[in-house]
């Protein structure tokens, strides 16, 4: 079976902060999938977009060093589980499924995370969960996610309302297959308190929320407090928390 990769490397999970489902500070090796069907103005995964455009993937060579190699795509799924193999330095804590957008290639991605699972490895699966029909068919496989809610001010698609209520069904889906989920919104100097809340309505009872200012940060501490505050009143106070991406300020990957 065949994919459209675009990385793969062992580092820790610098996102996700501490509410529950999240997996920040832990060891992992990252599997970043090519393609997204959504275009958020700040991705900081851009050139991984266009899955047409990306003709090789790269894999780290030793674990933890930021060496790499290229293949071209698309890859071998055999040769995808050899590469997480061989980074497998024995104290990783589960794999994250990235990219990009994971659940756009379904079936390669069911076939490794069954792969990983079977191997003893949990999995990690990070994704926007636009698409509730995908996120479907590998729920039984994910043992955490953590799922976008994408702000309005991501202008990640026209439709930004429809695509918040798609990202909740997931949410609802992974949640009923028993995985720990958590949601995270990506927020800017733009982000609307009233936007906020209703994302904090819909995510009431349901998962918790982390809160990540947009790389780099631009938003006021201030507003990322009240950004916060908001949330925290409508879902609760264990239920809501910050997360930084903490990689980018260590300077890994
Ligand atoms: C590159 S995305 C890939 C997974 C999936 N497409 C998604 O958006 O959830 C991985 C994570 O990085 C976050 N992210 C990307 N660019 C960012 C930035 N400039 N600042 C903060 N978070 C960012 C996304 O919101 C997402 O949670
Ligand atoms: N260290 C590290 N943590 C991450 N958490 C989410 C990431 C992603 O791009 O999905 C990411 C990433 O790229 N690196
Ligand atoms: S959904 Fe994820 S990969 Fe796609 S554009 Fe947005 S941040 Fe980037
Ligand atoms: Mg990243």
């Amino acid at each position: 079976m065949k994919l459209v990769m675009a990385e793969v490397f062992n580092s820790w999970q610098g996102e996700g902060g501490s509410v529950e489902g999240s997996a920040f500070g832990r060891r992992q090796i990252f599997v970043r999938f090519a393609g997204c069907d959504l275009n958020c103005l700040w991705c900081d995964s851009r050139e991984y977009i266009k899955a047409s455009q990306v003709s090789r993937w790269r894999y780290e060579v030793e674990p933890f060093t930021g060496k790499f190699e290229y293949r071209p795509n698309p890859a071998e799924l055999g040769d995808v589980v050899d590469t997480i193999l061989r980074l497998d330095t024995g104290d990783v804590h589960s794999i994250s499924y990235t990219g990009g957008e994971p659940t756009l290639q379904v079936e390669p991605l069911k076939a490794l995370m069954g792969k990983m699972k079977e191997l003893g490895f949990d999995n990690f699966l990070e994704t926007h969960g636009g698409l509730p029909e995908l996120v479907k068919e590998v729920a039984d496989l994910t043992d955490y996610a953590s799922v976008d809610i994408k702000d309005e001010t991501a202008k990640a698609t026209e439709d930004w309302r429809a695509l918040v209520l798609r990202e909740v069904e997931s949410i609802r889906i992974l949640k009923e297959a028993g995985a720990r989920v958590y949601a995270k919104l990506v927020v800017t100097s733009g982000t609307k308190i009233e936007n906020v809340r209703w994302y904090a309505e819909l995510l009431k009872g349901l998962a918790p929320l982390v809160i990540q200012p947009r790389e780099p940060i631009e938003i006021s501490q201030e507003r990322l407090m009240a950004i916060y505050r908001e949330a925290a009143l409508v879902m609760g106070r264990r239920d809501v928390g910050l997360s930084f991406q903490v990689h980018k300020y260590l300077h890994v990957l």
